[in-house]
């Protein structure tokens, strides 16, 4: 089974999260795997269907046209699959803190912008609110002075803060990738697994790999953005365009199931 995270891993880091898309070498890739493998998943803190929307590309096979996937979204609280997407009902809490974060970032200091001048933007995913920082003057700093403000203020609304590159998400407690990956390992009785990502939140990905007890390889989609990911992981490779040639590579080796 083939696991991997969306953005940084198979899409790579842009400015604006909107403009963020599949590598076209990755998904023809996958398109291939799909037919070669028991199952291509993605596990991301993207609303499921916008990692399937983004990773469309033009003239070639998209994360649509893989053979099988599903797609965890939102660290897993949400499914898509065959073009439907399940969730439960949206969490509350998110309804009472999205109207509430902006203010609080100014409080702080910092202006909240839409991108198209320098500031924190915030991404707004339904069941989760995403400060972004990469596109402020001092984007780490900038994060290193909104985490514990943004922390505590989860916390006081029942929210947990999930740290990413240049960005804080605020989002419900109870999900994460290790759950989502474990889960769909059980549920398709897998019987070994690659898992590639990029970030702080891919952690517990690698964890839910190494419990499972299955043959498994964890994969680090490098950056200088996020150096721990790579002293945790079997192999690194160099960002997405790294994890596509890998992809590719893995295509090109596994014989068809006709000729096994
Ligand atoms: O689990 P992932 O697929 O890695 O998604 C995690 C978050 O990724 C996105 O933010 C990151 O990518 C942006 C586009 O390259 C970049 O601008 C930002 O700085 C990164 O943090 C996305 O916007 C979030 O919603 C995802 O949860």
């Amino acid at each position: 089974m083939i696991g991997l995270d969306f953005d940084g891993t198979l899409a790579p880091i842009v400015p604006d999260p909107a403009d963020a898309r599949v590598a076209p070498e990755a998904a023809a890739a996958l398109a291939r795997l799909g037919a070669l493998v028991r199952a291509v998943v993605i596990v991301t803190g993207r609303p499921a269907a916008t990692a399937v929307e983004y990773g469309q590309v033009a003239g070639g096979p998209g994360l649509a046209d893989v053979p099988g996937l599903v797609v965890l979204g939102q660290y897993g609280l949400e499914r898509w699959e065959a073009g439907q997407v399940t969730s439960p009902p949206p969490p509350p809490e998110i309804d009472r803190v999205r109207a509430e974060v902006p203010a609080l970032v100014t409080s702080l200091g910092f202006a909240v912008t839409d991108g198209s001048v320098p500031g924190v933007t915030i991404e707004d995913k339904g069941r989760a609110v995403a400060v972004h920082t990469r596109r402020a003057p001092d984007p780490e700093g900038t994060l290193r002075a909104l985490r514990e403000p943004l922390g505590k203020f989860a916390a006081a609304a029942g929210l947990t803060v999930e740290p990413g590159r240049l960005v804080l998400e605020l989002r419900p407690a109870g999900m994460d990738k290790g759950h989502a990956l474990g889960a769909f390992l059980a549920e398709r009785a897998a019987r070994s697994v690659l898992f590639a990502g990029d970030d702080l939140g891919d952690l517990a990905a690698f964890e839910a790999v190494r419990l499972s007890g299955l043959p498994g390889v964890t994969v680090c989609s490098a950056s200088a953005e996020v150096t721990e990911l790579a002293r945790r992981a079997d192999v690194v490779v160099e960002g997405p365009a790294g994890v596509a040639a890998l992809l590719t590579s893995l295509a090109d080796a596994i014989p068809p199931p006709a000729a096994r």
